[in-house]
């Protein structure tokens, strides 16, 4: 736990996440503020392992030891240290948190100013899975940021533009681990804010670790934890990254079930090794000639049959994402040539079952453009249902007020 927090303090970089990761550090160290056994063999107060901590009387009365203050003893005077420090902490939070809402309610009123709710999109995941890489990769390609909104509000926040043209932020999150205490949940609960205030979630898992599935009911954990709501988690992007690592060994595509890594082209789980195995041996899609003149024209032509790997478990990315989707949008070579690598799984989930919606490398760019794509279409459908609501809610309303018609009362009278 001390070492989670460490790791947290490490990683924090905002005002706020500092302050947070030193009361989950405060907090820690209160509870584990314990009588210890000094070097001198008598029994101290103190964190363990803190041979300075001196003695406390007052095991009942008549105890013996510092007394600090009007009969305060030294675990007194420690705890009520801490509680100072604490409330200072809280107070700050607070005021960082009030700061971040407005700064929230700007964007959104800068959103609205110009014709569209900015919508933010929260990347989050286990740490380490490459979500820091992703975005910096979508935002850093001149193609799909606009560096001048908002880079000094916040450099977590990016601001993308999606194939519709479409702006959007996006929001890099702190890595989630394992066994989070609930304390930090807690204690990061701003700093995850913007996960709970996220129009869209994008959760990145790395597809060649072999804790995939672990990794991901750690993230689901976290985020019920967190309050998400379960229409947000239903409506949560899935992406499998580092898809290139597989391609680096080609050699390793073979040997999928090594049991080394984890298995990018398969779903989950320990069906993963089946599933890759019948789509490396049998594609479900052929790369007919239609397909190939497609693809030769948007990038140079390569013989499916030389890919060293096929990512799609036999779904395999055949459409071209539509004209329309791309109109006024220029692709570039090195990302639309790895598109015909990629897949998206627009079929989301159909039975409940975990997997991946779209597999990327932030590192290549493979699958970049059918992310954005993907996003662009979910905050569409998000855009359309809320117009709906809107619209029944206004109905029953809005709904002007008459007086009973006279019928009505004349019925009611009657006898
Ligand atoms: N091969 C490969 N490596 C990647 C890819 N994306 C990220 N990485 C590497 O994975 C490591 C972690 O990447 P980050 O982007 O820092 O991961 P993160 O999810 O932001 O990690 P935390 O912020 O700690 O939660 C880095 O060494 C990246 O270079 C990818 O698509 N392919
Ligand atoms: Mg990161």
């Amino acid at each position: 736990m001390g070492l989670i927090i460490e790791i947290f303090n490490a990683h924090a970089y905002t005002k706020e996440a500092k302050l947070q990761a030193e009361l989950a550090a405060l907090m820690y160290k209160k509870t584990r503020l314990v009588r210890v056994r000094g070097l001198d063999g008598r029994s101290t107060f103190g964190s363990p392992g803190e041979t300075e901590v001196v003695s406390a009387r007052g095991r009942g009365s008549g105890g013996r030891g510092f007394i600090s203050g009007a009969g305060e003893t030294e675990l007194q005077l420690q705890r009520r240290r801490i509680l100072e420090r604490r409330n200072q902490l809280i107070s700050q939070i607070q005021e960082v948190r009030r700061t971040r809402a407005l700064q929230r309610a700007s964007r959104k009123r800068h959103g609205v100013l110009y014709g569209q709710g900015l919508a933010t999109v929260a990347v989050i995941g286990y740490t380490n899975a490459g979500k820091s890489t992703l975005v910096s990769e979508l935002s850093d390609s001149d193609l799909y940021s606009d560096a001048r909104l908002f880079a000094t509000v916040d450099p977590k926040l990016r601001s993308v533009i999606l194939p519709s043209g479409r702006k959007v932020l996006f929001s890099d999150t702190v890595g989630f681990i394992s066994d989070l205490p609930v304390q930090l949940v807690d204690a990061f609960h701003a700093t995850l804010e913007e996960v709970v205030e996220a129009d869209l979630l994008v959760h990145v898992l790395d597809c060649t670790t072999p804790n995939l599935d672990e990794h991901r009911s750690t993230v689901l954990q976290v985020l019920q934890q967190l309050g998400v709501s379960e229409e947000k988690l239903q409506n949560m992007i899935e992406v499998w990254n580092k898809i290139d690592s597989q391609e680096v060994g080609s050699d390793d595509v073979e040997g999928l079930d090594d049991g080394e890594d984890g298995d990018c082209s398969g779903t989950s789980g320990e069906e993963d090794d089946e599933t890759s195995d019948l789509s490396l041996a049998e594609p479900m899609v052929d790369y007919d000639d239609d397909n190939v003149s497609e693809q030769s024209q948007q990038g140079p032509a390569e013989t499916i049959d030389d890919q060293p790997g096929d990512y799609s478990d036999g779904w395999l990315y055949e459409e071209t994402s539509g004209e329309e989707s791309v109109s006024g949008w220029a692709r570039d070579d090195k990302k639309s040539e790895a598109c015909k690598d990629c897949i998206v799984e627009k079929d989301l989930h159909p039975q409940g079952q975990p997997g991946p919606h779209v597999r990327t490398s932030a590192i290549t760019g493979v699958g970049l453009q059918e992310l954005l794509e993907l996003i662009d279409e979910k905050l569409r459908m998000e855009d359309e249902k809320t117009k709906s609501e809107q619209v029944v809610e206004k109905g029953f309303f809005h709904r002007k007020w008459r007086p009973p018609r006279v019928d009505d009362a004349g019925v009611a009278v009657e006898h």
